[in-house]
């Protein structure tokens, strides 16, 4: 369950492009739709250079973006050419064409598995996970449990927006966390 919670941080000024959609896509969860953001392309690049400038500030180093389907993969493709990186999908599942390592989690509503490819993360690599929402914090966790399971280092969890009443942190908190917006 989420309530609607008002914006507490917001620096990029991007909280009037993320709608809030009550009862979906079940009864109880507010759920914040980022698709006007992703229309309006000064919005979209400050939450994309926002995302950046947060990484850089915290002397994050990367080597590749690995991003959550399906809105990571929005976010984390200018975010890793912004970074001068290569990009890595974590995948729902069946979707990835070659061997796979896989994490079960629990979603705010419901739960799944998400895949990666086995040399989809080199061992020693930095990598900055990205995705555009934490909330309870389940699908972050079982990304950084598949990073550092094929042997790669998570730098940081980088995301647009946090449920912070929803604890999702706490379930990341060995690992430095950026979003652009607290709710
Ligand atoms: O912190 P959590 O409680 O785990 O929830 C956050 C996740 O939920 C949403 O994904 P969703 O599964 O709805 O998929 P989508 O990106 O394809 O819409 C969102 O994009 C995050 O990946
Ligand atoms: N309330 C919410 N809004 C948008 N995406 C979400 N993912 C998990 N919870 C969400």
């Amino acid at each position: 369950m989420s309530e609607a919670l008002p914006v507490q941080a917001d620096p990029a000024g991007l909280a009037a492009f993320i709608h809030e959609v009550p009862d979906f896509p079940s009864p109880g969860i507010a759920y914040k739709d980022i698709t006007p953001l992703l229309a309006d392309a000064g919005a979209l690049a400050r939450a994309v250079e926002g995302m950046a400038a947060q990484v850089g500030e915290a002397g994050i180093e990367v080597d590749r973006v690995v991003g959550i389907e399906s809105r990571g993969f929005i976010l984390g493709v200018p975010l890793a050419l912004r970074l001068g990186c290569g990009f890595v999908p974590v995948r729902k599942p069946g979707k990835l064409p070659r061997e796979v390592r896989f994490e079960e989690y629990a979603l705010e509503y419901g739960t799944d598995r998400l895949e990666v490819h086995v040399d989809g993360v080199v061992a020693g690599h930095r990598v900055l996970v990205v995705d555009d929402v934490i909330a309870t914090g389940g699908t972050a966790a079982a990304t950084g449990r598949l990073v550092t399971g094929l042997g790669g280092e998570v730098a940081a969890f980088a995301f647009l927006l946090e449920l912070s009443g929803l604890g999702g942190r706490d379930q990341i908190a060995e690992h430095p966390v950026v979003s652009l917006l607290t709710y």
